[in-house]
C-alpha cells in the first residue's frame, strides 16, 4: 500500500490542529494512542515467549513519550520492558508516564549501563528518541544512543522516524540504521520511503476523515479495533 507521506512541516500542523480548540484532543490522549499502537505493532511483530526483554530508548520529546507509553502497555502485554532514559525533562506529562512504568517494576537502565543491557539483555529495542520535530546532528546525551543502534544486531522497532535520520531525505552520512519495524503515526513521514525493514505498520488511530482530507492524506482500513495496521 503506498500512502502519501507527510513532510516535517504538514506533520506539525497536523499534530498542532489536533490539539486545537477545533480538534479537541489532549496530548495525553494522542500519545496514550500513539503508544498503545506501538505496543501493539510490537506484540504483532516479536513473539511474547521468544521475545519477552523490550527495551525502550526514551527521548525528551513527545517520541519518547509514545515509548513511556508503549513501555506500559507491553508490561500489561506479558513483555517485560526496560527503559533507558537519559534526559528527563521537568514536564507533568513525562513524570507521570515515567511513575506508571516505575509502579508496573520496569527495570529502569543506567547510563552507565545503557550498552551492555541493550547487546546482553535485550531481545527487542524500541528507538522512541526522536519524532518528527528532530534536527541538525545528534547531541548529546543521545550520540552514544544513535551509534549503538548502528551497531547493534538487535532487531529495532523505530517510533514514527528512526532517530538520527532527517525527517524529510531519510539517512544521513552519520545516521543510517535500518530498523526491522517501523511504525509510523498518523501518516509515514516523507524518509519513511527509505524504509527497507521488514514491517512498516500506520498507528495513531484518532484522526478525523475530514482532517486527512484538508491535509491529502490516506487513513487505510484498520481491522475491527486494532490500533496498528500493516502497509
Ligand atoms: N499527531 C501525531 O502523530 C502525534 C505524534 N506524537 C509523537 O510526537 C512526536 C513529535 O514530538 P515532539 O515533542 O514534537 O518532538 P520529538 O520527540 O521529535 O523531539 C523533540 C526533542 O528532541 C530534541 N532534539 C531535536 N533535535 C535534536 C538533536 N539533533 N539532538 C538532540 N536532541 C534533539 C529537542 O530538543 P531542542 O533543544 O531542539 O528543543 C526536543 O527536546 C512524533 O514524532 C510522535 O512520535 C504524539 O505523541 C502524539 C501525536
Ligand atoms: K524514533
Amino acid at each position: 500500500m503506498t500512502l502519501r507521506m507527510l513532510s516535517q512541516k504538514v506533520a506539525q500542523a497536523v499534530d498542532e490542529e489536533l490539539m486545537s480548540a477545533q480538534g479537541g484532543f489532549s496530548i495525553d490522549q494522542l500519545m496514550e494512542l500513539a503508544g498503545l499502537s506501538v505496543a501493539q505493532a510490537i506484540q504483532k511483530s516479536f513473539d511474547v515467549s521468544s521475545h519477552p526483554r523490550v527495551f525502550i530508548c526514551v527521548g525528551p520529546g513527545n517520541n519518547g513519550g509514545d515509548g513511556l507509553v508503549a513501555a506500559r502497555h507491553l508490561s500489561h502485554f506479558g513483555y517485560k520492558p526496560s527503559i533507558y532514559y537519559p534526559k528527563q525533562p521537568n514536564k507533568d506529562i513525562y513524570k507521570r508516564l515515567l511513575t506508571q512504568c516505575e509502579n508496573l517494576g520496569t527495570t529502569m537502565v543506567g547510563m552507565d549501563q545503557f550498552e551492555q543491557h541493550l547487546n546482553g539483555q535485550t531481545d527487542v529495542v524500541v528507538d522512541a528518541v526522536f519524532g518528527f520535530s528532530f534536527h541538525g546532528d545528534v547531541r548529546d546525551p543521545f550520540r552514544n544512543v544513535i551509534s549503538a543502534f548502528q551497531q547493534t544486531q538487535k532487531p529495532i522497532v523505530s517510533v514514527d522516524i528512526p532517530s538520527g535520520w532527517d525527517v524529510t531525505t531519510g539517512p544521513t552520512e552519520q545516521v543510517s540504521f535500518q530498523p526491522q519495524v517501523l511504525v509510523s503515526l498518523t501518516a509515514p513521514k516523507q524518509c519513511a520511503s527509505h524504509f527497507k525493514g521488514n514491517r512498516h505498520f500506520l498507528g495513531g488511530r484518532f484522526v478525523p476523515p475530514a482532517l486527512a482530507e484538508k491535509y491529502q492524506f490516506d487513513i487505510p482500513n484498520y481491522l475491527g479495533a486494532d490500533q496498528a495496521v500493516e502497509i
